[in-house]
């Protein structure tokens, strides 16, 4: 069994709690959100996707008591592009309530960080204020993920699809997923890599209408430098944030102009 098997068993237990709760209904977008794939098509700059993580299966607790409303002002003031908020609360000590404290505060696009396996967690997300989700080719069987994408985007979400390699790739194209994120940290063993992004971006048809995301595992301008060059348009960015005194600087010192974009 992996950490991702784990994962899953308990996600499944969720969506049948989930399915009982009558609460839950699908609807439209009830709040707008600009579209975070336009904010990162028209950025010249590598832009910043901040989490709210308060602990991880391999790091465990990161920043238990913050305060996801007073970190959620920080990453907006200092221009992120999105803000991600993680829900999970078996692994990592999120919930939804901290996605729905965040989205009466911030304006910015949203991104639900879970693991979706069900459309009752998108219809869940989206109440909670959401704009984005995320779905992972490595949880879901081709026709599962194409059937989330399609329900997502039915109801006015967007999506980020993530990799890990270049398999997963070639699944998320298939899909035909527009914002698509390499994490360079493998979900089965822990090992974080930023050559994944290396890898997985010289299979990016950077010439279609198609945005590359870089996560997990930047820690400095070094490493933004480092996937920028690879044509990456954000990384996602957690642990970093989250144990910095300073997370204001510590985002303006990712938010450097991209490859091609300086005159
Ligand atoms: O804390 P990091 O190394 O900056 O990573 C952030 C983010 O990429 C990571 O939390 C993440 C990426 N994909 C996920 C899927 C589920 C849970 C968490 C994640």
């Amino acid at each position: 069994m992996t950490i991702l098997d784990d994962i899953l068993h308990v996600k499944r237990i969720e969506v049948k709690q989930l399915l009982l709760d009558k609460q839950i209904v699908s609807c439209e977008t009830i709040v707008q959100r600009p579209s975070l794939f336009s904010a990162l098509k028209e950025s010249a700059r590598l832009e910043v996707i901040a989490e709210m993580k308060r602990a991880s299966p391999s790091k465990g607790t990161i920043a238990g008591e913050t305060d996801p409303v007073a970190q959620a002002k920080v990453y907006e003031k200092a221009g992120v592009a999105c803000i991600s908020v993680l829900t999970d609360e078996t692994f990592f000590k999120g919930s939804m309530t901290d996605l729905e404290a965040v989205a009466k505060v911030v304006k910015t696009p949203l991104l639900c960080k879970d693991f979706i396996i069900h459309e009752v967690q998108i219809d869940r997300a989206q109440q909670a204020g959401a704009s984005v989700i995320l779905l992972i080719v490595a949880a879901l069987d081709d026709e599962k993920l194409l059937r989330l994408y399609r329900y997502a985007a039915s109801i006015g979400l967007e999506v980020l699809v993530e990799v890990h390699d270049v398999n997963e790739l070639e699944r998320a194209l298939v899909i035909d997923a527009k914002i698509i994120g390499v994490n360079n940290r493998n979900l089965r063993t822990f090992e974080v890599d930023l050559a994944r992004t290396e890898e997985v971006a010289k299979h990016f048809p950077f010439h279609e209408d198609r945005i590359f995301i870089s996560e997990s595992g930047i820690r400095n301008s070094a490493d933004a430098e480092r996937v920028a060059a690879t044509g990456a348009a954000a990384v996602l960015v957690g642990e970093t944030l989250m144990r910095s005194n300073d997370a204001a600087s510590a985002i303006q010192s990712l938010q450097i102009m991209k490859v091609g974009e300086l005159s």
